[in-house]
């Protein structure tokens, strides 16, 4: 690139240098033509010169006119006498005259030339002065142009050295890339000739392949047909597998069944559950938060009371302690609630003081239900998951019983009274006309007939909280199933009983109708603990019918049917008198069995129309349900 600009500049200069040298020829050239003129113009001016100078000469040697005149003096004696001589003559007069004034001329002329001369002169030295530097800048021009000729090629050298070296060096390149592709080349060969058997066994592949494929269709037909032969056989064995496999199922049920029932036979049918509530903030603000109630960190069966320095141990089949959620509660009682689907007949009452938690565990409140809407939720999901062998249906009635009356809490009209009756169709078990179902179908159906049970139970009072804690809550599930292949009907029925406040009259003092509401109360609490008595006892008698509660739930308490008695205790030292009272009923109640009564055919098929027909008055072995 630096070479390309130095030879550029070079030929700039070479150029210049020509132009210059133009210049310096014209400059010459008008030099040389100046001169010319001048010479030609001073020999002009001589001749002219000469010819005047001829002219002249040529004049003075003419004679002239002489007219002299003399001038007279004034004295005699003439010492000088002035003579002037005056040409006269006109010719000679004009001739001068014209001399002169061609003289004039000439002298003008000559002084112009003279003057043209000094210019010319001076334009002549101007251009040797020019010339002169001219040529000083033509030799500064050389001279660079040398230099620059020079370095041209001292660099047109070094390019060549530079040219030879690339040059050298991609020939070693080139040869060593060449000897690498012929390297490569070899191995190439070496491949291909290494590669001709392989290529001649994979020409033999794929003929033979092409073979295969053109056979496919056939091998295809062949190998479909031997598959679906196959199939129908793995169908016919998994067939078989499966027959045996139910049969075996039906077996395995029937053998869980009966463990269970044994188990529960062995556990008793009976079972009781102790639940503490806790503290409510209140409750802990007024009364330091103190309880009287400890648990035993190895034991969840066993509770600890303190009372005046004195330790009392109740041991149970389970105890909640405060903080024991709703799920938890409920995984302890959920095997209670599915067996009705096998057929049992189950009741899970919950016992205790006004205000000990009884509600809280049976309903719950809105964002955390209790045992009756996870019981319903939880056979439902039961009876979907079976929906494939099994029909079930699922119903569900609602009764209040207030003051030894029975209410239907899903009808239309909840102050109608219900009554208990024996069915008409001989078989000997009780049945409630009037008493409304509902069929629940969906999780949706279940919570519609929880509202409706609600407001029909607060329709008929004036103040809720104070009517629940004076009547018992019964809610009834009844589910039935067909077996769809085998045609088996199962029927059992759950009932969930929120039962009314246990504290005693006495401490509640109570007048009036309140009176006869705690009167029932008691009688019905009762009637309860002799019924389980008399069932514990193996009495030949059970006074189902002394009241509207044991009455209704005859069916279920009997036989083979399971109960749960969650006892519900508050820790507060204040409620230290119920709370011991209830405990104590606990651990009665749980040694005691329900057996299949025999006498329970003789009370079905009794003729008293009375409820109370039977009352059985508990001895030394009551158990006293109202403390
Ligand atoms: N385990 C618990 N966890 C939280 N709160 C509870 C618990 N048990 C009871 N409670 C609360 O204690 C209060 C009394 O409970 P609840 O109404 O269930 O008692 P009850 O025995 O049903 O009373 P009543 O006999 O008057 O119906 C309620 O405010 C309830 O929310």
């Amino acid at each position: 690139n630096q070479a390309r600009q130095r030879e550029r500049r070079l030929a700039e200069l070479e150029q210049e240098l020509l132009e210059k040298n133009c210049t310096v020829e014209a400059l010459q050239e008008r030099l040389d033509k100046s001169g010319q003129r001048r010479a030609e113009a001073e020999q002009t001016l001589t001749l002219r010169l000469q010819e005047c100078e001829d002219e002249l000469a040529r004049q003075a040697a003419t004679p002239p006119r002489v007219k002299v005149r003399t001038r007279p003096s004034h004295s005699k004696r003439v010492p000088y006498v002035t003579q002037t001589v005056e040409v006269e003559s006109a010719d000679s007069h004009r001739a001068v005259s014209e001399l002169q004034v061609k003289n004039g001329a000439l002298q003008d002329q000559l002084s112009l030339q003279r003057q043209l001369l000094k210019e010319l002169e001076k334009q002549l030295h101007d251009s040797q002065r020019t010339c002169t530097q001219l040529r000083t800048q033509i030799l500064v021009y050389e001279g660079e142009m040398q230099r620059a000729q020079g370095q041209l090629e001292v660099q047109m050298q070094n390019l060549e050295e530079e040219k030879n070296r690339v040059i050298e060096d991609a020939f070693i390149r080139a040869e060593s890339e060449m000897k690498a592709v012929h390297e490569n080349l070899a191995g190439v060969r070496m491949n291909l000739l290494t590669l001709q058997p392989a290529l001649r066994t994979l020409t033999v592949d794929y003929n033979c392949l092409k073979k295969q494929v053109q056979d496919y269709p056939f091998l295809l037909e062949t190998a479909i047909s031997e598959v679906k032969q196959e199939i129908c056989q793995v169908i016919n064995d998994a067939n078989t597998t499966n027959q045996d496999l139910l049969r075996k199922y039906k077996r395995e049920m029937n053998l869980r069944k009966k463990c269970h029932n044994e188990l529960v036979r062995l556990k008793g049918n009976i079972r009781v559950f102790c639940r503490v509530r806790p503290v409510s903030q209140e409750e802990q603000d007024s009364t330091d938060g103190k309880t009287m109630l400890s648990f035993d960190s190895d034991d969840d069966a066993v509770l600890y009371l303190t009372n005046k320095g004195k330790v009392m141990t109740f041991e149970l089949d389970k105890v909640f302690h405060p903080q024991a959620t709703q799920e938890e509660v409920f995984q302890e009682v959920q095997s209670l609630v599915t067996s009705c689907i096998d057929g049992f007949n189950v009741c899970i009452f919950a016992y205790g003081q006004t205000g000990s938690g009884k509600s809280y565990t049976m309903e719950g409140v809105a964002d955390d239900p209790g045992i009756n809407q996870r019981a319903l939720r939880l056979l439902f999901s039961e009876v979907m998951e079976n929906a494939s062998d099994w029909d079930y249906t699922i119903t569900v009635s609602m009764v209040e019983i207030y003051n030894e009356t029975l209410r239907n809490l899903l009808g239309g009209n909840p102050t109608d009274k219900l009554d208990i009756k024996l069915n008409p169709d001989g078989s000997g078990s009780l049945y409630v006309p009037g008493l409304t179902e509902i069929t629940v179908q969906s999780p949706d159906d279940i919570k519609k007939v929880f509202e409706l049970g609600h407001m029909n139970r607060a329709t008929a009072c004036t103040n809720l909280n104070e009517h629940s804690s004076r009547s018992h809550a019964l809610l009834i599930i009844t589910v039935s199933g067909l077996n769809i292949t085998t045609g088996n009907r199962t029927q059992g029925k759950l009932n969930l009983v929120d039962l009314a406040g246990s504290e005693r009259i006495s401490k509640s003092g109570a007048e009036g109708s309140r009176l006869r509401e705690a009167q029932c109360i008691n009688k019905s609490l009762s009637a309860l603990g002799d019924v389980i008595n008399a069932l514990r006892c193996k009495h030949s008698h059970v006074p189902f019918r002394n009241s509207r509660l044991t009455y209704l739930l005859q069916d279920s308490l009997c036989g083979d049917s399971k109960t749960l008695m969650m006892v519900q205790v508050s820790p507060l030292p204040s409620n230290m008198s119920e709370t011991v009272c209830s405990l104590k009923f606990a651990q009665r109640v749980r040694s005691v069995e329900l057996s299949y009564s025999s006498s329970r055919k003789h009370e079905y098929s009794s003729t008293s129309s009375s409820p109370t027909h039977d009352s059985y008055t508990i001895a030394s072995q009551s158990i006293p349900f109202n403390i």
